[in-house]
């Protein structure tokens, strides 16, 4: 289970600042959509050059232009690129050709994807699908991504070794039942970027992925 560590609402410098701290307990870095809406491509540039050794997510939330986009995100060196799930399936298929091209990732956000629409996305299977609960429902809604509340891509996927991140709000506390579904990715954002103790919630969660996985504690 990998931990994606997700920054939003900073400057680029405390994006690398932050991720510095935590180094050693995340394994894929998020550019956030916020960093991406307030300095474009530069901070998904910065970000992989500064951390050369980690996989770099740029969480565009395309919903058109998918080949620009796409091809804008590989070319300042991200390894995966998120497409919205409620997008035209032709855009999300253009998402998967163009990463295919550049032997490189897509997440597809399946926030307010349909079950319609989901089934029709099943034929990606190289996809890594994604089950979030935005910062709008978080904030104003106070909803949580917890067992109950999940839109988790359908049994099917589980069956069939389909990859699935979870993102929103996970901490600590939801961190060990979220990872009974055993999701390929974690992505948390502000249980570490915000905590009061950056550094000792990493560590914490890192530890929780690793007990969840049967390995040991660190
Ligand atoms: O995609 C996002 C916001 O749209 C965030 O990356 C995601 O919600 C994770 O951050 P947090 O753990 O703070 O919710």
């Amino acid at each position: 289970m990998k931990i994606q560590l997700a920054l939003d609402r900073f400057t680029i410098e405390q994006a690398i600042a932050i991720t510095k701290r935590v180094y050693p307990y995340i394994d894929w870095i998020e550019v956030g959509t916020s960093l991406i809406k307030e300095f474009g491509m530069e901070s998904v540039r910065a970000l992989r050059k500064e951390f050369p050794g980690k996989t770099i997510v740029a969480d565009i939330k395309t919903f058109d232009n998918a080949a620009y986009e796409f091809e804008m995100c590989y070319a300042a060196g991200a390894d995966v690129a998120t497409v919205m799930g409620a997008s035209p399936v032709v855009t999300i298929e253009t998402c998967m050709n163009v990463a295919v091209k550049h032997g490189k990732q897509v997440m597809i956000d399946l926030l307010n994807t349909s079950d319609d629409q989901l089934e029709k996305l099943t034929v990606y299977r190289e996809a890594i699908f994604c089950a979030h609960v935005s910062k709008d429902q978080q904030e104003i809604t106070g909803q949580k991504q917890g067992l109950a509340g999940i839109h988790l891509p359908g049994s099917r996927f589980r069956d069939t070794n389909r990859k699935v991140a979870l993102a929103g709000g996970i901490n600590a506390e939801s961190l060990p039942s979220l990872a009974k579904v055993q999701p390929s990715v974690v992505i948390i954002g502000s249980a570490i970027t915000k905590a009061q103790d950056p550094v000792l919630a990493a560590r914490t969660i890192k530890a929780l992925t690793t007990s969840a996985e049967g390995g040991t504690s660190v």
